[in-house]
């Protein structure tokens, strides 16, 4: 169990703001951190691993990481960090950057093939594409065994393909060595995917607290479509007006009649909504 009740007094985009966290974290839990940014994600995470000071207490099962004046050093906590950078230490193989951490081989190579790395081994950093990097960062954040790994939106330099791939490895992963897990993530379908619980930031607190379903899922079922999105381009065709809308990956067409078209502009957001139809499914 990680026990986590901290300040800190930050200064955020509208002057100070008060960092204050209070969580109990279960063993193998894999957390989603999501929120706006300068919420204070980041800085939690920094706190965390001990790169960042704050007020409060952290505890990790009977160990204590942080008593008011007293903060275990960095490389006493234990934790496994993956940044969205990758972090990789260049002028060492990809073997070499795992086994700086530990010497362990026989751990090394079970990471490298877990996630399909064992060919590229002996390969420099810069020789690999970012979705190989990442994996890298993954391994190397894994071979301390760490009590509590922290990763800081690893996939979102990624595309959307390289991006699921990796997802799968992160759950292939947690499914294996049930590492205790903290993601900062935006994107709903990942955090879908990989955690099994989501805590919403605000303005350095937790606004919400709860499983995916709950917390993501805002329809109840109902069968209301809503997605937010972009508008592109609004394009007057003979009587009506098409608007083309980005959303996520996808654009959307529109139609609009003259006075609806009248009313948005290009590069408003906006959400594309509807109801009253029933959905369907199909193979792609
Ligand atoms: N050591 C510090 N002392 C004071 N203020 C800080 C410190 N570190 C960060 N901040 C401020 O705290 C706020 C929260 O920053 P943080 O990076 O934690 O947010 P975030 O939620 O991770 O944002 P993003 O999603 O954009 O990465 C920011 O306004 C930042 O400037």
């Amino acid at each position: 169990m990680i026990k986590i009740d901290i300040s800190k007094q930050l200064h955020g985009s509208n002057g100070l703001m008060d960092l204050d966290i209070n969580a109990d974290i279960k063993q193998g839990e894999f957390i989603a951190l999501s929120g706006l940014s300068g919420s204070g994600k980041t800085t939690l995470l920094r706190i965390l691993a001990g790169l960042e000071e704050a007020s409060g207490k952290i505890s990790v099962d009977k160990e204590v990481w942080l008593d008011g004046k007293n903060s275990l050093s960095i490389q006493k906590r234990q934790i496994g960090f993956v940044f969205q950078d990758y972090a990789l230490f260049n002028n060492m193989s990809v073997e070499q950057n795992l086994l700086y951490v530990n010497k362990d081989k026989k751990l090394a190579n079970k990471l490298l093939e877990l996630t399909e790395l064992k060919q590229l081994a002996k390969r420099m950093p810069n020789t690999l594409s970012g979705g190989q990097k990442q994996r890298v960062s993954l391994c190397r954040a894994l071979m301390n065994s760490p009590k509590l790994l922290l990763m800081d939106e690893p996939l979102s330099a990624l595309d959307p393909n390289m991006r699921m791939k990796l997802q799968n490895e992160i759950l292939n992963l947690h499914k294996e060595f049930k590492t205790t897990t903290i993601m900062v993530s935006h994107e709903p379908s990942e955090i879908y995917r990989l955690a099994n619980r989501v805590l919403v930031m605000k303005q350095g607190k937790i606004i919400q607290d709860g499983n995916p379903t709950e917390v993501l899922l805002k329809t109840s079922g109902s069968q209301k479509f809503s997605f937010e999105g972009e508008i592109l381009d609004i394009i007057k065709t003979d009587v009506i007006y098409i608007a083309i809308i980005s959303i996520g990956q996808q654009l959307v067409e529109i139609v609009l009649c003259e006075d609806e078209a009248k009313e948005y502009k290009v590069g408003e957001k906006v959400r594309v909504g509807t109801k009253a139809f029933a959905p369907t499914l199909s193979k792609i």
